[in-house]
């Protein structure tokens, strides 16, 4: 007789399962109209016997993270099945009975779950007077709401008394018995809880609303990604200190209510903006600015072009980005805490955030989620910008080659604006990561005709390796319309080379599906 204590369930009363005592979820059911998941409990001894118990989905709700990475493993398994048994049955006779109930599924295997235990010792170890719960219920762990000790590696069945205890071999969890119910029963009532719960924690972000919308299947995004309003630094990583941050110290809040630092000529922030030559005033002025670009030397003073539509432009176009900056690689130099010119500042746009509502759906043909907005967006409008978790290059790079060896989407954004200015060399540019947390632009998804554009937006001139990566409409929107920008975020002299299709991408290019007549058939190409 194993030394096995079962201790014993406690009914229904509800009793929550805490995140960081949870290793896995193994398999699901329903017993009495009731969803029920087995959790297997995280242990500090190196036991390959587990402690495991079933629980109600409601006891579940502070670790539905580990609930939706079981029904993704779970439905991708079911798609293999269906596909195996789709191709199988081209080959058998009309009279054959269902493979999938002589054969353990590929969910086990994937998994790893099933032991290696011959069938017949893993059989013989299971009794099937323990399966009281008519002709689709199987052996099962039985216990309700109990967590079972793990010493002998067997579980004893809540009803059985007496010598003849049916019991189950844990390393045999879930049996392939319990893979066949589990695919059979409904996830709905988890479904549900794991689309509210990511609903409840969209409200909490700050800013304007995030809505999620999915008419094409049951998914929910990852409740894994975390939503992060600055960016997070990574290991390695290290910001310049805000007293590095120089502001402009000749402007002034009351400059006029129409008058402001693009005025002035004489705001440090716009110094490094690029030379208005239309406003250039004489000849004199034309020729000393000629002068200071052919030496290198500084452009203060020179009237500089403003980001910014101003107010008192069409309504339309207010705070929109002007088209100079619109069809150019300009970085973007706003005002920042430190300047004189005050928090209404007209140079001060994107550090404030988004301002609009954004939808994240579902896309209709294998792209995945996306985004979009919900008011009609105007050319040169800030959106949002993109937000993450920084990581060194080489971070990065080991990410990459983990996430592309496993097909994943990447969402790996490289901070290399000021690389060749600055001469900062490949190894020390840092990256950002939106996959485990980020903002709702991390949905935003590849076009060859994108409405969207990326631009750097930097607050500080003496940090050139973290800048914000702020998106703007690059033309008018309707609302309701997918939002999209060019992977391929190329640089002006390389732009004619984006129309180009590649016609020989490498093994593990990812097509493109954006539809466009101009696609260039390939992500990243
Ligand atoms: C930054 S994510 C965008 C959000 C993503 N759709 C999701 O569901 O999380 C980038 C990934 O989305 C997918 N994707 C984006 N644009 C695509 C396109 N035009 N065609 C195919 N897949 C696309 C690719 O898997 C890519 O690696």
């Amino acid at each position: 007789m194993p030394s096995v204590v079962v201790i014993p369930g406690t009914g229904h009363s509800s009793r929550r399962v805490l995140i960081e005592k949870v290793h896995s979820i193994l398999s699901n059911r329903v017993r009495d109209g009731e969803e029920q998941y087995l959790v297997r409990w995280k242990t500090n001894a190196k036991t390959s016997t587990p402690a495991l118990s079933w629980h109600v989905i409601d006891e579940l709700s502070r670790c539905l993270e580990h609930v939706q990475d079981y029904l993704d493993v779970r439905s991708k398994a079911i798609s293999v099945a269906a596909q195996l048994r789709a191709s199988s049955n081209k080959r058998k006779s009309p009279d054959t009975g269902s493979e999938e109930e002589r054969r353990p599924s590929p969910l086990d295997r994937q998994l790893g779950r099933i032991s290696h235990t011959p069938s017949s010792s893993r059989s013989s170890s299971v009794s099937s007077n323990v399966n009281t719960n008519g002709p689709s219920a199987s052996p099962s762990v039985d216990v309700y709401n109990g967590v079972l000790d793990h010493n002998g590696g067997f579980v004893f069945g809540r009803r059985a008394a007496g010598p003849d205890v049916p019991r189950i071999d844990i390393k045999c969890v879930p049996t392939p018995e319990m893979s066949v119910t589990a695919r059979r029963s409904s996830v709905k009532e988890a479904l549900t809880c794991i689309r509210a719960e990511y609903i409840r924690r969209l409200a909490r972000v700050p800013g304007q609303l995030i809505y999620l919308v999915n008419i094409a299947d049951s998914s929910t995004p990852s409740l894994r990604f975390h939503y992060i309003s600055d960016y997070i630094c990574g290991e390695g990583v290290t910001k310049m200190d805000i007293e590095t941050q120089v502001g402009c110290q000749k402007c002034s809040p009351h400059m006029g209510k129409h008058i402001g630092c693009e005025y002035t000529k004489r705001c440090d922030c716009l110094e490094y903006a690029k030379v208005d030559e239309a406003r250039l005033k004489d000849d004199q002025q034309r020729a000393e600015y000629e002068y200071a670009i052919a030496t290198g030397g500084s452009t203060m003073g020179f009237p500089k072009k403003f980001p910014y539509f101003a107010e008192g432009t069409r309504a339309d176009r207010e705070g929109c980005l002007v088209s100079f900056y619109l069809t150019s690689r300009n970085p973007i130099y706003e005002c920042n805490a430190k300047c004189r010119c005050g928090p209404y500042c007209r140079n001060k746009n994107v550090q404030f955030g988004r301002q609009v509502e954004l939808e994240i759906f579902k896309t209709a043909n294998s792209r995945g989620w996306g985004l979009r907005c919900r008011q009609k967006l105007f050319q040169g409008q800030f959106i949002d910008t993109y937000r993450g978790e920084i990581i060194t290059d080489a971070e990065a790079t080991r990410r990459e080659e983990a996430a592309h060896s496993k097909m994943k989407a990447s969402y790996l954004y490289s901070l290399d604006k000021f690389a060749e200015t600055e001469q900062i060399d490949v190894e020390d540019l840092y990256v950002v990561d939106g996959q485990f947390m980020g903002g709702p632009t991390v949905f935003m998804n590849h076009s060859c005709d994108p409405n969207c554009r990326q631009y750097t937006v930097s607050y500080n001139k003496n940090d050139p390796r973290i800048y914000d990566l702020a998106f703007f409409a690059c033309r008018d929107i309707e609302a309701g319309e997918e939002l999209t920008f060019d992977y391929l975020d190329k640089e002006e002299e390389d732009e004619e080379k984006n129309n180009e299709a590649t016609e020989d991408p490498s093994a593990d290019a990812v097509p493109c599906l954006c539809g466009s007549d101009n696609c260039r058939k390939w992500l990243w190409t």
